[in-house]
């Protein structure tokens, strides 16, 4: 891999963000590494969290997938989820050609039936981040108001439920009335996230508030990452795995608590991007689910034809300075 560094020519249409517990992905081949200093990481606002790897994944009888991956909080684990670098780290990927991203979580879990170790595909989130993470592309004399209604690509969630639901990694469709199968983590194809400040926990109050709003998960980093993938037309979706039960269960919850479930969590997580990667490997068999080949090209789902400076209005004075800025990130921005 390291012969290739930096010579990556592309394309990747499709990224992986880990997270806790998920630095690296080692059952891929790498076949190239971004280090920092690249041109390609280079951004208006600074270098992504990690050097990003080119992976590639191959399925018997299909073309080999190249896939992105990029660890959130580096490589060693550096950065706290409130120092994040997202607008680097979403520009980076933008700028190798990503138009899909497919992001890993550690949550806490605010639901009985979402035990340790199951996982949920989030469809809703609820931004409790205070304000003090640089959380837009649009500033300094750009005005633009992106819809986020639905703040994960559905057309996304869908490619990866009916890949999870195809493969028995995951126990499908959770009944709440059925024993637990100890063995088996469960899929749960849709839920409420709360996506908090931190890097506190949540107060036990905080807790039954947000089971209050009927939320299912909770975690650090869903935001800003999402809404800026929405701004730089990036379909976006989130894979949660859940490593505690919130403090409002029973017992407090501690960083040991999360590691140990993570610890668990990762291989599975490893098996679950490997069955989505497999999936989209299929893009060109002739019978393949459309959104599955539009996933794997590149092609626009819904969550990458929403944000963008379609909606812009700049003000004459500043737009050469909005061009150099940010002109790049939008394909469609009419210089
Ligand atoms: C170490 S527990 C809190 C931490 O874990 C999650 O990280 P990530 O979403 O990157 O997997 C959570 O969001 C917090 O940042
Ligand atoms: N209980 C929790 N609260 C916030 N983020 C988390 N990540 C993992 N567990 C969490």
């Amino acid at each position: 891999m390291a012969s290739a560094q930096g010579a990556f020519q592309g394309p990747v249409n499709i990224a992986i963000i880990g997270g806790t517990g998920l630095e690296s992905l080692p059952s891929f081949e790498p076949i190239a590494q971004l280090p920092l200093a690249h041109p390609s990481l280079q951004t208006p606002w600074g270098a992504p969290s990690s050097p990003i790897t080119i992976l590639s994944h191959t399925r018997p009888g299909s073309k080999p997938l190249n896939v992105a991956f990029l660890s959130r909080h580096g490589l060693n684990h550096e950065f706290a989820p409130h120092e994040v670098n997202s607008r680097a780290n979403i520009a980076a990927l933008r700028k190798i050609g990503v138009r899909s991203i497919i992001a890993f979580s550690a949550v806490g879990s605010l639901k009985e039936e979402v035990r340790p170790r199951d996982f949920v595909i989030p469809n809703q989130v609820i931004d409790r981040t205070k304000g003090i993470r640089p959380f837009t592309f649009f500033e300094q004399g750009v005005v633009c108001h992106v819809p986020f209604a639905d703040p994960f690509d559905n057309d996304l969630r869908e490619v990866i439920i009916k890949a999870l639901e195809a493969v028995p990694v995951l126990e499908a469709t959770p009944d709440p009335d059925k024993p637990a199968t100890a063995e088996i983590p469960k899929l749960h194809t849709s839920g409420l996230v709360v996506c908090m400040e931190g890097p506190q926990f949540s107060t036990r109050a905080e807790s039954h508030l947000y089971r209050s709003w009927g939320a299912s998960v909770i975690n650090m980093s869903a935001l800003p990452e999402a809404k800026l993938a929405r701004e730089a037309e990036i379909s976006y979706a989130m894979i949660c795995m859940s490593t505690d039960y919130d403090c409002w269960h029973e017992e407090d919850v501690s960083v040991a608590m999360v590691m140990a479930n993570m610890k668990a969590n990762a291989g599975n997580a490893r098996k679950v991007a490997e069955v989505i990667l497999d999936t989209l490997a299929k893009a060109d068999d002739h019978d393949v689910d459309p959104l599955i080949r539009k996933a794997a090209h590149g092609e626009a789902l819904k969550g990458s034809t929403l944000g963008g400076l379609s909606g812009v209005s700049v003000v004459p004075e500043t737009r050469a300075s909005v061009n150099s800025r940010i002109g790049w990130l939008f394909e469609d921005w009419k210089h």
